[in-house]
């Protein structure tokens, strides 16, 4: 019998192209200890399959940046567990946990997270320096993604030189320069005026389908909930409703 055939939803089939990109079970965090502790996250399960874009929901203070530090390798879990494309975080030493947040997630920050002196193509060109691709091949890849993100035109501009939505853009370009399977963001149009906030997100529903890549994003932004596939809804840390 092969692993494969070991039944439904077993760990043998997380890593197919059909199964689950993010996969969390029971996830907990506490901060602190004693009388001061905050249970952050008090038992948290959720898919997030392929493909889709999943939104995570909830009140200041819920958990989702927790969540999605969690997710991304950022923080670790005091209980649970946590696989994603098929790799359980809890088995990698720092050096893979590193290699793994590098080549296989891209990070969007509401704060954009730009380098001020770069500009614009040698901020997205970042992530390709750090895997020393060469140069021919890093511009390349770079004029790409700016023109998919529509700033072809404004590539030797620095942030400070851009509007938000603009440096919102370069940093998605950015979060993809290494074909990452899974795209993190945190409130990414929270710095952003509503229609600005809006384009941004068209953006990301865009390129998650033609880049075929997943996210997942925490949001209050109603109109960018319309565009998941997804909602999942925090509240206390706990997750109270998946729509
Ligand atoms: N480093 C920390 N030390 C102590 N408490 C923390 C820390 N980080 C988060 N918390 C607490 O954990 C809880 C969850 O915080 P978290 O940042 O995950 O919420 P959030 O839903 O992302 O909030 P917001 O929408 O305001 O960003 C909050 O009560 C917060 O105060």
């Amino acid at each position: 019998m092969s692993e494969q055939s070991g039944g439904h939803g077993t760990l043998a089939d997380i890593g197919t192209p059909t199964g689950e990109m993010v996969v969390v079970e029971d996830l907990r965090r506490t901060y602190g200890s004693g009388d001061t502790a905050v249970h952050a996250l008090r038992g948290v399960s959720f898919n997030v399959p392929r493909g889709e874009l999943v939104a995570l929901r909830g009140r200041s203070g819920s958990g989702k940046t927790t969540v999605l530090n969690l997710v991304g390798g950022l923080d670790t879990p005091d209980g649970g567990r946590i696989i994603l494309d098929g790799t359980d975080l809890a088995g990698l030493g720092d050096d893979d946990l590193l290699a793994l947040r590098r080549d296989r997630i891209g990070f969007v920050f509401q704060s954009f997270g730009l380098i001020p002196i770069l500009t614009a193509a040698e901020n997205v060109g970042v992530p390709l320096r750090l895997r020393k691709v060469p140069a021919r091949e890093r511009e390349a890849r770079v004029g790409l993604l700016l023109s998919l993100v529509g700033l072809s035109d404004h590539a030797d501009q620095r942030p400070g030189e851009l509007s938000g939505g603009q440096q919102q853009r370069v940093a998605i370009a950015r979060a993809l320069a290494n074909n990452p399977a899974l795209i993190i963001a945190d409130e990414p149009t929270g710095q952003l005026d509503a229609d600005t906030g809006l384009t941004v997100m068209d953006l990301l529903r865009a390129v998650v389908r033609s880049e075929s890549v997943t996210a997942l994003v925490a949001t209050h932004d109603t109109q960018l909930l319309a565009l998941a596939d997804r909602v999942l809804e925090l509240r206390d840390g706990r997750i109270v409703e998946d729509v």
